[in-house]
C-alpha cells in the first residue's frame, strides 16, 4: 500500500494546526482530523459528543456504519500540552486516509471535549502518530493507524511536507522524491515515552556562528510552534528589537514591523533554516501591531518540541523499521 493525503491549515491568517480528511465506515464518512505525531489516540467528534459541546464539527456515527463493532468495556481520557482534552468510548471500525485503509482500527468516540475542542469548527479530532505506548485506552491500549498499516505499506514509513499558509501533504509508504531536494539525514529516535524524540545537532541565529551542542526534543505536527531551551530562546530575541516575554501573552511578543534573524537547527550535518516570515507567529489579537513568535521556551514543558513552525521547514520522514529513525531533507 501507498498513500497521500493533503494537510491544510485550519486557519488562512496563520498555521495553528493542519488537517487531513479521512473517511471512517460503511458506507464513509468523511471527518476532517489532525494528524498528530505528539500523541497516539485516534478520537473523533461523534454521535455520543453532547451536542452542546459540538459546533460545526462533522461527527462519526458508529450507528450509521454496518462495519463498526464496540469495544466492550473501553474508554479513553487524553489531556494535551496545552490542557486542552477529551474522553469518551471505543470502537472498531473502516478507516482510510489517502487511500491507505486499515479494516479494523480503534475510533475512540468522544462523550466529553474541553472547551477549546468545541471553539475550534475546524478539527473533527485527532490521529494519533506517535508511538502505541502512548495511547489512552483502558483495560488494553490500541494500535496508532501507522502500527495497523505498517505491515500492508510498501515500506513502513510515513512523511510530513507540511507548508507555510498552504496546503502540504502526507505521504504513508514511500518517500516521494520530488518533495525534498539533496539527501535525507536520518539520526536516531527514542522511542520512550512514545513521542518521535531526536536530538538536534544545534542551532545558530540568523548569519550568526552555530552553537554545536545537542537539542534532544520531539519532531510534533501537532503542535503549532517550536519550544526550546531559554538560553536558546533569550539568544534569538536578543536580536529582535522590541521584544519582551510577555507574561500576559504567555511568551515573547515583537513588534510587527521588527526585523527578525531567520533560525538555523542542525540535524546531523545537515542545517535547516526557518524564514523570518515563519518566526512571526500571527499577532497577538487580530490588527494588533504585536506579534507572538513561533520560537518560545521549553521551560514549562518539560520536553522541547519541534512543531510546524520548524516541520514546515524541512521533508521529514518518520521512519517505523526496527530501530525506528527520523530523516530530515531541505526542500
Ligand atoms: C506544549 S504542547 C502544546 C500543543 N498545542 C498546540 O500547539 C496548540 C495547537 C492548537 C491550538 C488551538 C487550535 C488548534 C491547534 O497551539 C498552541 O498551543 N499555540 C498556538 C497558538 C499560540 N498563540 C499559542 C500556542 C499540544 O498540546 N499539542 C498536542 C496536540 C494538539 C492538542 C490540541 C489540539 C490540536 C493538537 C500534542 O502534539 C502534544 O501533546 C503533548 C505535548 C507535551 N506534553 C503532553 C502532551
Amino acid at each position: 500500500d501507498t498513500g497521500s493525503a493533503a494537510a491544510t491549515p485550519i486557519d488562512p491568517r496563520f498555521d495553528i494546526a493542519y488537517v487531513t480528511p479521512v473517511t471512517i465506515g460503511t458506507p464513509p464518512q468523511t471527518l476532517q482530523l489532525d494528524l498528530d505525531t505528539g500523541s497516539s489516540d485516534l478520537w473523533v467528534f461523534s454521535s455520543h459528543t453532547p451536542a452542546s459541546q459540538v459546533r460545526g464539527q462533522r461527527i462519526y456515527a458508529p450507528d450509521k456504519s454496518t462495519t463498526s463493532k464496540l469495544l466492550n468495556g473501553h474508554t479513553w481520557s487524553i489531556t494535551y500540552g496545552d490542557g486542552s482534552g477529551s474522553r469518551g468510548n471505543v470502537y472498531t471500525d473502516k478507516f482510510t486516509i489517502g487511500g491507505v485503509t486499515v479494516k479494523s482500527q480503534a475510533i475512540e468516540t468522544a462523550q466529553q471535549v474541553s472547551s477549546s475542542f468545541t471553539t475550534e469548527d475546524a478539527i473533527d479530532g485527532l490521529v494519533g502518530l506517535g508511538f502505541s505506548t502512548l495511547n489512552t485506552v483502558s483495560p488494553n491500549g490500541q494500535l496508532t493507524f501507522f502500527d495497523n498499516a505498517k505491515p500492508n505499506l510498501d515500506s513502513p514509513v510515513f512523511t510530513a511536507d507540511l507548508k507555510y499558509m498552504k496546503p502540504g501533504t502526507y505521504d504513508f509508504g514511500f518517500i516521494d522524491k520530488t518533495k525534498y531536494t539533496g539527501e535525507i539525514t536520518y539520526v536516531p529516535v527514542e522511542t520512550d515515552p512514545g513521542y518521535w524524540t531526536f536530538t538536534s545537532s544545534g542551532y545558530g541565529v540568523g548569519s550568526g556562528t552555530f552553537s554545536s551542542s545537542p537539542i534532544t526534543g520531539i519532531a510534533d505536527t501537532g503542535t503549532s510552534l517550536v519550544y526550546l531551551p531559554t538560553a536558546i530562546v533569550t539568544a534569538y530575541y536578543r536580536q529582535v528589537q522590541g521584544a519582551t516575554n510577555s507574561r500576559s501573552y504567555g511568551g515573547y511578543v515583537f513588534p510587527c514591523n521588527s526585523t527578525l534573524p531567520a533560525f538555523v537547527f542542525g540535524v546531523g550535518e545537515a542545517k535547516f533554516t526557518i524564514p523570518p516570515s515563519y518566526m512571526s507567529y500571527a499577532a497577538v489579537t487580530d490588527g494588533s501591531p504585536t506579534c507572538f513568535g513561533g520560537l518560545q521556551s521549553s521551560s514549562g514543558i518539560g520536553v522541547n518540541i519541534w512543531g510546524d513552525v520548524a516541520l514546515k521547514a524541512a521533508f521529514v520522514v518518520f521512519n517505523g523499521e526496527e530501530p525506528p529513525t527520523i530523516g530530515w531533507a531541505n526542500k
